[in-house]
């Protein structure tokens, strides 16, 4: 098993260039499958889980190759309607196959994820949407079998949470099911809009982009098409937070700077220096001393859905905040279990009390952590490690980074890039 070793205390320099979007790659790969012919989609990162999402087309019958970031996918012949367990389980993302598989086969059977590391995440309000719809849901030795009684029927769907998948996959059902849909309560996430505007280019009728209620007037086909990735605002807000953490000045390209102005805000309130400019963000920390590791006021956040502060960037925040002039509270409201980060961050020096979904971070101040052999537990989890090995003294090994390997492409690579230490070892 690799892990990274990171030789902290490096302030970063030069710049980093964005990659696709993980969370907008699965749904877009997934909804591929919703019309024959060849669909091209650029800038697909290269990452565990976009190829975990390839795999499963393969298993359903598509066929796909790949020039680069881009991925050209037949799905002319499909031959497949299941998710199966193995494939699942490396990652919840797969239930996205069961909106079109209906919407093309009227028959799915996909693996019920189970619980993961940041929370129990059932798929509740997705098999409710499809039973909306007019499709029949049942549990079959764990595995979730959808039929569809003919064309499915468009109707009303209210979420009572906004879930982001569970709006996708609603919508990749309903954008053939015969008459009008209005899903209220809609998740209006950056990557639903890139589904949006997909379908809708494969030749599906949907009013509501970027709002909470989205109307889909059912059309009798769709047909396959081009589409781009948008640039993925996670790894975005990640880089943007280890400079802030380290020190140095980094310019990110390739980046839509709209989509991080929760945690734009957030670092202006911290201290840190922000320049937006049309694709690109350049973030410094004022010099004090001949130093660019400015003192770091401490800022609370709570956890929301978009336009929010993702819950997706509370792990990576929380590493910078331990290193604060103050207490911060974060606030998690998303998941249930996604402090899994704070024991890890505790090793290092980190001075953190859970209360409930509270994490009360008492900053211990600039160059006050310490390196030390740390675990990843989950995706965000580990990019919070790394970022606090990268500002740390000494040495930390992070172990376990296949997390990491799922949600950011060369990250090591880019880092190096803007003079990091840090390196990838076999454990
Ligand atoms: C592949 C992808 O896009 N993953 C993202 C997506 O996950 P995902 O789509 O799984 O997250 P949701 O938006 O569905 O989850 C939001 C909340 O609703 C709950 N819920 C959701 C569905 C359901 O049927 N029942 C239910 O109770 C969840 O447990 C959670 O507490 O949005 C999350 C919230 O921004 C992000 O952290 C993930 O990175
Ligand atoms: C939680 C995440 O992803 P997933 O929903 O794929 O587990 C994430 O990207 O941080």
């Amino acid at each position: 098993m690799d892990k990274l070793v990171i030789e902290g205390g490096f302030p970063l320099y030069g710049t980093v260039g964005i990659s696709g979007a993980k969370n907008a790659a699965l749904p877009l790969l997934a909804a591929t499958l919703l019309a024959p012919g060849v669909h091209t989609l650029h800038n697909v990162p290269d990452l565990r889980d976009t190829r975990t999402m390839l795999k499963l087309l393969e298993i359903l019958g598509a066929r796909w190759e790949r020039a680069g970031h881009t991925v050209r996918i037949n799905s002319d012949h499909l031959t497949g309607v299941e998710a199966p367990y193995d494939l699942v389980k490396t990652m919840r993302a797969s239930v996205l196959v069961l909106g079109p598989l209906l919407a093309r086969s009227g028959f799915a059977r996909v693996s019920l994820p189970g619980g993961c590391a940041i929370g129990a995440r059932p798929i509740n309000y997705h098999l409710q949407g499809f039973e909306k719809l007019g499709v029949t849901t049942h549990l079959e030795q764990g595995y979730v079998e959808a039929r569809g009684e003919g064309r499915m029927r468009g109707n009303t769907i209210y979420f009572d949470i906004p879930s982001v998948t569970g709006t996708e996959n609603v919508l990749m059902a309903s954008v053939v099911a015969r008459g009008e849909t209005v899903i209220k309560n809609a998740a209006k996430e950056p990557e639903v809009g890139n589904l949006i505007d997909m379908l809708v280019a494969m030749g599906a009728e949907i009013e509501g982009k970027d709002t909470d209620r989205l109307v889909v007037q059912g059309v009798d086909r769709l047909h396959a098409t081009e589409s781009a990735i948008i640039p993925d605002r996670i790894e975005t807000g990640t880089y943007m937070i280890a400079v802030a953490a380290t020190g140095g000045c980094m310019t990110i390209t390739d980046c839509i700077p709209a989509h991080v102005s929760a945690l734009t805000e957030k670092l202006l309130l911290c201290g840190v220096e922000i320049e937006a400019g049309a694709t690109s963000l350049t973030v410094s920390c004022p010099e004090i001393g001949g130093r660019s590791l400015c003192r770091l006021r401490s800022v609370d956040i709570t956890t929301l859905p978009y336009p929010g502060f993702p819950t997706d960037l509370q792990a990576q925040f929380m590493a910078l905040m331990v290193q604060g002039d103050g207490t911060s509270i974060i606030h998690e409201t998303i998941f249930e279990n996604r402090f899994m980060h704070v024991a890890e961050l505790k090793r290092m020096g980190a001075d953190i009390a859970i209360e409930g979904s509270r994490a009360v971070v008492r900053g211990i101040g600039r160059d006050k952590l310490c390196g030390a052999p740390v675990m990843a537990t989950d995706l965000r989890a580990s990019a919070s490690l790394v970022i606090a090995g990268l500002s740390a003294s000494d040495t930390t090994e992070v172990s376990r980074i296949y997390h990491l390997e799922r949600g950011y492409e060369n990250m090591v690579e880019k880092l190096q890039g803007v003079g990091a230490k840090v390196n990838k070892v076999k454990a």
